[in-house]
């Protein structure tokens, strides 16, 4: 579990995030949505010690982080898969180079077991048999999902992505949520994914933060967007004439 309380960041004058508290249980898919510019990534960032928060407290499982130097979060760090934008695979790397390559940096495994694990993580995200491409030879959808099997070699807790979605056809993004979802509750992971995507939001958002110019304006799953009468948030996720339409019919 990640609690996040009254975070602030500010940039220079810039105040981004402006008091944000928030609870991230284990186990269910947590989506931080709002339009862009409202400070999704920079939230982020600051939960997984990218940035540090100007004032406010991010605890995992009850360990209060933001209070820690480098060395003392190295044990939680271990425990944190990412995923970010473009997937940050080494270009350099082969498909199983990659996945390995934090088992290499934080584990003492021998080079038998650390494969074992690729070959099972990449089986887990349907890529068994890939391990010698490069990430050149690959579809952005094929991309996202060697970031998902090396954000699971470690066998995190925590799992944060940002932007799942971004450049995948809309059949590969379902196929993207699905496999995040189903691999959080198979390993009980906390996960946190930022995401602009409607149908993320709709298809798998049992837990949603919406940001409205720095603030949490808006919590609660997607079974209740439907019905809410708050203005921004039904300008946001409905902001266009399909789900208008879709929400018509609920
Ligand atoms: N490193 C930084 N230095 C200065 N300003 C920053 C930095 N990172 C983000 N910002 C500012 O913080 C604000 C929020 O940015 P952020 O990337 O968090 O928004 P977002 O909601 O993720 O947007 P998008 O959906 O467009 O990706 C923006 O005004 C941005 O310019």
């Amino acid at each position: 579990m990640i609690e996040i309380q009254d975070i602030y960041k500010k940039f220079g004058d810039n105040e981004v995030l402006k008091g944000i508290s928030s609870i991230f249980k284990p186990g269910v898919n947590n989506l931080i949505i709002g339009g862009s510019g409202s400070g999704k990534t920079t939230l982020l960032k600051c939960i997984v010690g990218l940035h540090e928060p100007t004032s406010g407290d991010v605890l995992f499982n009850g360990e209060n982080f933001t209070d820690m130097g480098f060395e003392q979060r190295v044990p939680i760090r271990t425990h944190i898969g990412m995923l970010f934008q473009n997937s940050a695979l080494f270009d350099s790397m082969t498909v199983e180079q990659n996945i390995m390559f934090p088992l290499n940096l934080f584990t003492n495994q021998s080079k038998a077991e650390k494969r074992d694990r690729a070959n099972f993580c990449l089986e887990r995200v349907n890529l068994a048999g890939k391990n010698k491409l490069f990430p050149s030879e690959l579809s952005g959808g094929m991309k996202k999902r060697v970031g998902i099997a090396r954000a699971i070699s470690m066998q995190p807790k925590y799992l944060f992505v940002d932007e799942p979605n971004s450049g995948l056809d809309p059949v590969t993004s379902i196929l993207i949520d699905d496999l995040i979802s189903e691999l959080t509750v198979e390993y009980n992971m906390t996960t946190v994914v930022v995401t602009h995507d409607m149908n993320s939001v709709m298809g798998i958002g049992d837990h949603i933060v919406f940001l409205h110019q720095g603030k949490k304006w808006w919590e609660g799953s997607n079974k209740e967007i439907a019905h809410t009468d708050n203005k921004e948030l039904n300008e946001f996720v409905f902001a266009s004439r399909f789900m208008r339409a879709a929400k018509a019919k609920l």
